[in-house]
């Protein structure tokens, strides 16, 4: 599957907690990322991750893109919901084609949990 990471800054070492749990099952996978969020996912855990552009500077947008393509087949998007970003209309834009195109998204650690639990069930059962 092709699995899209995003963290905002507040909930970046959510995002790396998470990812090292289940690190066995995203290695078998084609991962990409916001700039920063993918590049701590790189260096902390020891994932190979495509990275976009950071967040605030677009790369919110080069996902949505690929979503509304069809290219990604799951988004985990830690969001951090006290906290008001200058880029708010590029992150309600990627929800929005999320639901438009049925992609899966998670945007906080218990659906992700969800996901994860699912996609390694998935994976044993092949
Ligand atoms: O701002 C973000 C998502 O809206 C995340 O971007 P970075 O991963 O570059 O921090």
């Amino acid at each position: 599957m092709k699995i899209a990471f995003i963290a905002h800054d507040n909930k970046k070492d959510d995002i790396i907690d998470f990812v090292k749990r289940y690190k066995d099952i995203f290695i078998e996978h084609e991962l990409y990322a916001t700039g920063t969020t993918g590049r701590l996912l790189n260096e902390i855990v020891g994932l190979k991750v495509h990275r976009f552009l950071s967040g605030p500077l677009g790369g919110d947008q080069q996902i949505g893109a690929k979503v509304a393509l069809g290219e990604l087949d799951l988004i985990i998007f830690l969001r951090d919901p006290l906290t008001a970003q200058p880029h708010e209309p590029d992150v309600s834009a990627l929800l929005r084609l999320c639901d438009v195109h049925h992609v899966p998204l998670a945007t906080n650690v218990g659906t992700a949990e969800v996901f994860a639990k699912a996609l390694r069930s998935h994976c044993n059962n092949n």
